[in-house]
């Protein structure tokens, strides 16, 4: 199978639990819960994206032929070293395209796996950090994995139900847009009010990187 990628690049994680971590991301491109289009924006399922996943173009994407060639890229973008190799599936929506072929190829060059996906479909069982983002007025299926980052606010997030889910760890990010500063507080009003919940920032806009 071929892979359509938008982008791929060495950066930082800037969210989550692995934040700070160094990491190869590699955005594919698509997503099923927003066309990613200006003007369908106001009425996907997803409206606060703050990612253009559209196309190949991007710096460092294409389309892929195989598994091999994606894997062989990853490692170009990480360079010497095979100690702590780590990559970041993300999009888009992963999840529309991660297949076998990838994991194992991934894992052939010795990296550890992390996916960012919106719970939607299955999580791949290889992936060794499973990171889900759910959007109210979706179906989550994924409701296992190692970190569950929601988007706050989020107006339809039934919360007391997301903390019967089984992650080991569970994250508030407040959502960019032009109310940040106000979500912001929104999301600390949560995280005092339910410290089974931490608060994430997007530590990479601050910083500058990508
Ligand atoms: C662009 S998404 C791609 C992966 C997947 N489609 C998903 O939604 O999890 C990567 C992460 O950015 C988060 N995100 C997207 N737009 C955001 C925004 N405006 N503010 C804060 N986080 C945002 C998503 O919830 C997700 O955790
Ligand atoms: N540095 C950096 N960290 C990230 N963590 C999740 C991201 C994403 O868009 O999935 C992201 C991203 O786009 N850049
Ligand atoms: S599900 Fe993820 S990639 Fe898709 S529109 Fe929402 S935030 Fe963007
Ligand atoms: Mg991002």
């Amino acid at each position: 199978m071929s892979y359509a990628v938008k982008e791929m690049f060495l950066t930082l994680q800037g969210e989550g639990v692995n934040a700070g971590r160094r990491a190869v991301f590699v955005r594919f491109a698509g997503c099923n819960l927003w066309s990613g289009r200006e003007q369908d924006r106001a009425t996907a399922i997803c409206r606060f994206c703050d990612t253009d996943f559209v196309g190949t173009g991007g710096l460092g994407g294409g389309k892929f032929a195989d598994a091999v060639a994606l894997a062989d890229e990853a490692a170009v973008y990480w360079g010497e070293g095979a100690d702590n190799r780590f990559v970041v599936l993300t999009g888009g929506e992963p999840m529309l395209q991660v297949d076998d072929a990838i994991v194992d190829a991934l894992h052939d060059r010795g990296f550890e796996i992390a996916i960012e996906s919106n719970g939607t479909l299955p999580v791949h069982p290889g992936i060794d950090w499973v990171c889900i983002s759910p959007k109210a007025g979706s179906e989550v299926v994924q409701r296992s994995g190692h970190e569950l980052k929601l988007v706050w606010p989020q107006p339809g997030s039934d919360i007391d139900a997301m903390e019967q889910w089984d992650f080991a760890n569970f994250l508030l990010q407040p959502m960019d847009d032009a109310r940040a500063e106000a979500n912001h507080e929104a999301a600390i009003d949560v995280v005092m009010a339910r410290p089974k919940w931490r608060l994430t920032i997007q530590t990479h806009k601050l910083l500058g990187l990508r």
